[in-house]
């Protein structure tokens, strides 16, 4: 039995496009936090701030992860999975983590082609770029302490899961392992 892979990291690194894509490599079941709770609040992820703060939205958040991980399982999380300490040790002690990361501007090139507002409803007052800046400033610490793997996520998707699959290929080790 394989233990689940978790991928993190900012809005539009590719933790969806990414995990989508090994899970299929791999034939592992693939789930989405983000679509697995709208898909179960029967409301996009603006509404559920809308009614409930980014307190409610962050508590569905973590029984999410919690409801879908499982073996052989990719797990695509939320940019702000890693903002809650619970998260962070679920995540480290149920699975293997990969830290997709991508510069700032490659993230606001992304999201501003594809910015699915329902889902990505602003998390501060700035302009998107520089939120995006800011935002991945104050997280990089946390990607950084949760993943065991960090990958270059500016790369096209196949080189990005050659590296995936190199990195899972290895003996999980306690050191975090770069692959860029
Ligand atoms: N390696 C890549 N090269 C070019 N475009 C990419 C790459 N990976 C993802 N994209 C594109 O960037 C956009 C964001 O990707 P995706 O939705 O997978 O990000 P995410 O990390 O899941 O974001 P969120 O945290 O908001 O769910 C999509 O339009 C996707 O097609
Ligand atoms: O970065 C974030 O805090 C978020 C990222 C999205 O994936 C969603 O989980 C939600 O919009 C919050
Ligand atoms: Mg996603």
């Amino acid at each position: 039995m394989t233990q689940p892979v978790f991928f993190i990291g900012p809005r539009g690194c590719g933790k969806t496009t990414v995990g989508q894509a090994l899970a299929q490599e791999q034939n592992w079941h693939f789930v989405d936090t983000d679509h697995w709770l709208q898909e179960r609040a029967q409301m996009n992820v603006a509404e559920i701030v809308a009614k409930e703060g980014w307190e409610g939205f962050r508590a569905r958040e973590t029984q999410a992860l919690q409801a879908v991980s499982a073996t052989s399982t990719v797990v695509a999380t939320g940019g702000g999975m890693v903002l809650a300490e619970a998260n962070r040790r679920f995540m480290r002690e149920a699975g293997l983590v990969i830290y997709l990361r991508a510069p700032a501007g490659v993230l606001a090139a992304r999201l501003d082609a594809f910015p699915q507002a329902g889902q990505r409803p602003a998390l501060t007052a700035k302009p998107p770029e520089e939120e995006i800046r800011e935002v991945l400033a104050e997280r990089e610490p946390l990607y950084c302490e949760t993943a065991h793997y960090i990958v270059d996520a500016a790369q096209p998707l196949e080189r990005i899961i050659a590296d995936v699959q190199a990195a899972l290929s290895q003996p999980a080790s306690g050191a975090l392992r770069l692959y860029s």
